[in-house]
């Protein structure tokens, strides 16, 4: 039989990319002969994540509609008809028996191009409400695995499948010991460790938050994992020359942050839910009120709604985080139903499945 070839296209965020490689490292798994390519879009995180991840992957040049009026709207059309042609070549190339998409403007022009083609294709939706992109694409594919009940909002039901959110397999098994996790980010093992996470691209309001608090963090004698992401990398990089906390632009080793972390305040999109339902430590979730659909907080409430997660709103933060925070600290016996309830809502075989469901398609 001739190898399986599958292109796997998403990105713009980590939200959209994770998903991506975590299928890509499952086919891998069950065809190690399979040839993957990516395609997502020029100067995109995922031009360097992919390749990091050890895939190799092609750019178009293409980038979302804003929501609002904007100049770079103006090239879109220009793009998108760029993009398509891009895509054609690239399919004409690959030869591909079965095209993913995990959403986000860079997947659009590719799976677009492979249903004029007739080749199979399956996109994953992260969110409880669906993207402008797998909302374009909805029509054409022959199957949608979705992480939220209730999608048929968006999608024809009959190609619905419920599978939950892809999670790379190393976050899947975390160390329960984690004397390696703590020499790793050179932290004290006889502290507690908090990370504090604000998603693929970081989350200004977060880290200003920690910058206001680094004397109480001391008070509560804790250490900080602190992801500012890159934008803002810079700003706070300085508040390293504390003992008691370590900056990060990104962190490339998740699995090992969360094995080293305690306690962990996050944004609340939807890899990082996912996620952190399988890591099953307790969460303090701040989720951005500037997405579409004000879908995190819908997301963090889904999760605090059954004691599994304790969820802050970002406007509320300068009367309820110190308390929240030491109160939660302090309480280990809310720590730990937070920590069996999350565990709870995990959906540990959303990568098998989706990829049961490719391996349909192309039987089909
Ligand atoms: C501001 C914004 O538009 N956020 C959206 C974006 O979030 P964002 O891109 O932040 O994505 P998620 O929270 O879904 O996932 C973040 C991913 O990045 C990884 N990671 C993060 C930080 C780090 O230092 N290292 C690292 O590897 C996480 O492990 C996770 O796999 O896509 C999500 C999924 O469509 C949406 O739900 C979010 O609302």
């Amino acid at each position: 039989m001739s190898k399986l070839k599958v292109i796997l296209s998403g990105g713009g965020t980590g939200g959209h990319i994770y998903p991506a490689i975590a299928i890509a490292d499952e086919i891998k798994r069950r065809n190690p002969e399979a040839e993957i390519l990516f395609v997502g879009a020029k100067n995109r995180m995922e031009m360097q994540k992919v390749p990091a991840a050890g895939y190799s992957i092609k750019g178009l040049w293409i980038s979302g509609i804003q929501r609002k009026l904007t100049l770079d709207n103006l090239s879109f059309p220009l793009k998108l008809i760029s993009s398509l042609f891009k895509s054609h070549q690239i399919l004409k190339q690959f030869k591909p028996d079965v095209v993913i998409g995990t959403g986000g403007f860079a997947s659009g022009p590719l799976l677009k191009a492979a249903n004029q083609k007739n080749i199979p294709t399956l996109i994953q939706e992260q969110n409880s409400y669906a993207g402008i992109t797998n909302k374009w694409l909805a029509k054409g594919v022959q199957k949608i695995c979705v992480a939220y009940e209730g999608m048929e909002k968006y999608f024809p039901s009959s190609k619905i499948q419920f599978t939950g959110n892809p999670v790379r397999q190393d976050l899947l098994k975390i160390d329960e010991n984690n004397e390696k996790a703590i020499a790793h980010f050179e932290l004290r093992p006889e502290k507690k460790t908090i990370l504090v996470l604000g998603g693929s691209l970081g989350a200004k309001k977060i880290n200003e938050l920690i910058e206001e608090n680094i004397v109480f963090f001391k008070e509560q004698n804790v250490q900080l994992i602190w992801q500012t992401g890159k934008l803002y990398y810079e700003k706070f990089k300085a508040y390293a020359a504390n003992e008691h906390i370590k900056v990060h632009q990104f962190l490339n080793e998740m699995d090992l942050a969360y094995a080293a972390a305690d306690l962990i305040i996050s944004r609340a999109g939807a890899g990082s839910v996912s996620e952190l339902c399988v890591v099953g430590k307790p969460v303090i979730f701040i989720p951005s009120p500037n997405v579409a659909e004000d879908h995190q907080t819908k997301n963090a409430r889904s999760i605090s709604q059954n004691n599994a997660a304790i969820y802050l709103k970002e406007s509320a933060l300068k009367e309820e985080f110190k308390n929240t925070f030491a109160g939660l600290l302090k309480n280990e016996k809310k720590q730990q139903e937070l920590s069996e309830n999350i565990k709870k809502m995990a959906k540990p075989n959303a990568t098998k499945d989706i990829v049961d469901a490719v391996e349909k398609l192309i039987k089909a």
